[in-house]
């Protein structure tokens, strides 16, 4: 008998203390933003270029912007314990980044396989890992959120149809008035 895929369970974590590390700052990257940042305040976005979106969550948020191209063989190297000299953070001072203080990664570029290498070098080191372009790789699965009187309502159809997860939040958020 063929063994039916089981739905992923939505468990609700504590992020507000939590590094999170998205890595690629397009369209994707700002949309996955915007919705963590009612989650924490610890954000860090590398990327070379961002959009105007990420560019205006910059300015509303307290998100840190690495301005920087990863490569695939820096990534490899977490594996030793990267560590990072961020070339310009938004509003902070020069830091550090260590991939050790991070508790979640999302691989957001338009590198298919960078965001590969990307995954691997985080399982290798236990960090939890969601990449945009192939939910096979995903430690977990990046939900559709929205809120009402305090209810967070995250939504999920497992990857089979993040087109009509889109539209089902949508209908959610005109119920509210
Ligand atoms: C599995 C998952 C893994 C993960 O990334 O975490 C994943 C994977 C992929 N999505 C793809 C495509 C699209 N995704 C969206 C939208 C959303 N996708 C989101 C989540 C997820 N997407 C994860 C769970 C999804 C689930 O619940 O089923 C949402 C909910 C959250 C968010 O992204 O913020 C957000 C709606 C948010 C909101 O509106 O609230 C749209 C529609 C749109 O953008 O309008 C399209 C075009 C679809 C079309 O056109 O049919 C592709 C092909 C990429 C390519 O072209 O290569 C892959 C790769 C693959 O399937 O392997
Ligand atoms: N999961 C989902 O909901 C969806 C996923 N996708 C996938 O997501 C990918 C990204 O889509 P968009 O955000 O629209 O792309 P985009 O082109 O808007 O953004 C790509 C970002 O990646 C950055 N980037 C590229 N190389 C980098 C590197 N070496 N180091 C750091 N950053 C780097 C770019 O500077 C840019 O900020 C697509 O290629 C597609 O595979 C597309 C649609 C929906």
């Amino acid at each position: 008998m063929e063994k039916k895929q089981k739905p992923y369970f939505p468990m609700f974590v504590n992020l507000s203390e939590q590094q999170i590390l998205c890595i690629g700052g397009g369209t994707i990257a700002a949309r996955r933003i915007r919705t963590l940042t009612r989650f924490t305040d610890h954000l860090i976005v590398m990327a070379p270029e961002i959009c105007e979106e990420m560019r205006e969550l910059l300015e509303q948020f307290p998100i840190m912007w690495i301005q920087k191209k990863l490569k695939a063989e820096e990534v490899i190297a977490i594996e030793n314990g990267i560590h990072e000299k961020s070339a310009e953070i938004n509003g902070c001072e020069k830091t550090d980044l260590n991939f050790q203080d991070i508790y979640m990664v999302l691989a957001t570029t338009n590198d298919d396989e960078l965001n590969h290498v990307i995954v691997k070098a985080c399982k290798e080191r236990g960090i939890l890992v969601n990449t945009c372009d192939d939910k096979s790789q995903c430690d977990f699965y990046f939900p559709a959120v929205t809120e009402i009187d305090g209810i967070v309502i995250g939504l999920n159809s497992g990857g089979k149809d993040p087109k009509k997860v889109r539209e089902v939040r949508q209908k959610i958020e005109k119920m509210k008035c």
